[in-house]
């Protein structure tokens, strides 16, 4: 069992700077970019790099001596060039800065996980860095399994817990009310068709079970 967990983290507006602008950098990008401050440091860049919109680019191979400038005011920083040496390096500056870091050659402390969302729901897959292909494979069954119903539900739960907040007075009961919509297939099968008729199911339950 690894000793990595997952943890979610705002990374509204905060700084991530990778070097390496080849396909592994490109993903990196891809996974923060429309959310985090991103800049890529390559002397090259793949085509969808080039075409990225919302980072920043610097076109240079960064020298050694320029890593610790690179990375100052960086929240996570990521080493992605197909240079060993030069990514420990920016293992090592990064993490004598106290600033997180992710290597694509391994072990510095913090993975990129595989992602899945729907709508609001966020799943995370790492193997421990043991095998990453098998993190792809998770992602590509469970995306399959994943459906429109699932972020459907997650909405509805939402729009009855705050009915639920204002009807019912106790903890204990919300929860049960909650759980029992969950678990009645009628409301999942209105969900198919319409969102509406699942949630009118949702408050009838509501209103005949509360105490
Ligand atoms: C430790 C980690 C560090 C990190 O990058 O965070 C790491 C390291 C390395 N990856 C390597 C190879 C591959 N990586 C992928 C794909 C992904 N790699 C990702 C994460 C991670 N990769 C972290 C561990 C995650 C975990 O714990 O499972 C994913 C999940 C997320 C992402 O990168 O965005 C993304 C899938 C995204 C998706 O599509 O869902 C594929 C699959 C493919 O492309 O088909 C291959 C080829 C097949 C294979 O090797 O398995 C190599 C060897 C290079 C070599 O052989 O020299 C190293 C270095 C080493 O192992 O030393
Ligand atoms: N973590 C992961 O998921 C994976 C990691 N890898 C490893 O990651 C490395 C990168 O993979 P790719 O992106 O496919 O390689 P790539 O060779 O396509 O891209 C590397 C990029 O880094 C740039 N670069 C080299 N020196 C630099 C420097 N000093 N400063 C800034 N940029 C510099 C290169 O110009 C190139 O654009 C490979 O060494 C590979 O072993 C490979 C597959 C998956």
């Amino acid at each position: 069992m690894s000793d990595y967990l997952p943890l979610y983290i705002d990374f509204k507006g905060r700084r991530i700077v990778i070097f390496g602008g080849g396909g592994v950098g490109e993903r990196k990008a891809r996974y923060f970019s429309g959310v985090a401050d991103v800049t890529v440091v390559s002397p090259a860049f793949t085509p969808a790099l080039e075409a990225m919109g919302g980072i920043t680019r610097i076109q240079k191979a960064a020298a050694r001596e320029e890593i610790g400038e690179l990375i100052s005011g960086a929240f996570l920083v990521i080493a992605a060039t197909g240079d060993e040496e030069f990514n420990s390096a920016v293992v090592r500056e990064a993490q004598s800065a106290g600033i997180l870091v992710n290597s694509a050659h391994g072990e510095s402390g913090v993975i990129l996980p595989s992602r899945i969302t729907k709508g609001d729901i966020s799943v995370a897959i790492a193997t421990g860095g043991k095998s990453p292909a098998m993190s792809k494979y998770l992602r590509q069954r469970l995306e399959a399994a994943l459906g429109e119903e699932m972020a459907d539900m997650v909405r509805l739960q939402a729009d009855v817990r705050e009915v639920l907040k204002k009807v019912v007075p106790e903890q204990k009961d919300r929860e049960r009310l909650l759980w029992d919509i969950l678990k009645t297939p009628a409301v999942w099968e209105a969900m198919k068709t319409s969102y509406d008729d699942a949630l009118t199911l949702a408050l009838m339950m509501i209103e005949e079970r509360r105490p």
